[in-house]
């Protein structure tokens, strides 16, 4: 395959559109973080770019172009891409909408020890999903693989970031239990996780 073939309309739009996903997610959570916390306690770190996720966007990025030369034709299925598309429109909503109600409240570490300005928030998405920030990007991260048509990146990412979050809710959960007391199990009782077969 020539060069110019393998950056068909398909790859460039595909590419282009993976790019300006990521680089909008990652600007506008440090944005969000710098405007709810302030620039003194805001670091790098809520880039949200770790080694493990950059791994995962390079495979990702192998298989999309081991798949475009090796078997073309493999990402135009534009049906799909487009269902990719809009997945991380709406898993970006979703996250931004939680950071945007939860305000000071939602950090991006999780809070071990209660501070004055932690309230409890159980309204807007929080009063349909108790982890809607989770729930959105769980989606927004599917969402870019099936964008790019990349089979096994999206079974690995789904698994990956699943599994990081059903490991993560629990832990968080036992805090925010310490924090808020009956207030938040009644809250835990009456509004479902926001991600799947996480209790
Ligand atoms: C990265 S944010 C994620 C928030 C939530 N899990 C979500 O998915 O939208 C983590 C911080 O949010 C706080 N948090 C989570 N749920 C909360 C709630 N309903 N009200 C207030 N703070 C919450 C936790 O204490 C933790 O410090």
């Amino acid at each position: 395959m020539k060069m110019t073939e393998m950056f068909s309309y398909t790859a460039c739009r595909q590419l282009s559109q993976m790019f300006f996903a990521v680089f909008f997610f990652h600007m506008s959570e440090y944005i969000l973080a710098i405007a709810f916390h302030g620039s003194q306690s805001v670091t790098l770190r809520s880039l949200l770019i770790s080694k493990n996720y950059i791994l995962a966007m390079l495979f990702s990025m192998m298989e999309y172009i081991v798949e475009i030369v090796l078997f073309r034709g493999s990402k135009d299925f534009w049906w799909i891409s487009n269902v990719g598309l809009v997945m991380v429109i709406v898993g970006e909503i979703i996250r931004k909408s939680a950071i945007l109600t939860a305000g000071r409240s939602f950090t991006h570490i999780i809070k071990v020890c209660h501070e004055e300005h932690h309230e409890l928030i159980t309204h807007g998405v929080y009063g349909f999903v108790r982890h809607p920030s989770y729930c959105g990007f769980l989606i927004w991260s599917v969402g870019t693989q099936i964008m790019l048509c990349n089979p096994l990146s999206t079974i690995g990412f789904a698994f990956v970031v699943w599994h990081f979050f059903a490991e993560r809710i629990p832990y968080e959960e036992y805090f925010l239990k310490e924090f808020f007391g009956i207030r938040y199990e009644e809250y835990a009782q009456r509004v479902p996780s926001g991600v799947p077969f996480v209790k």
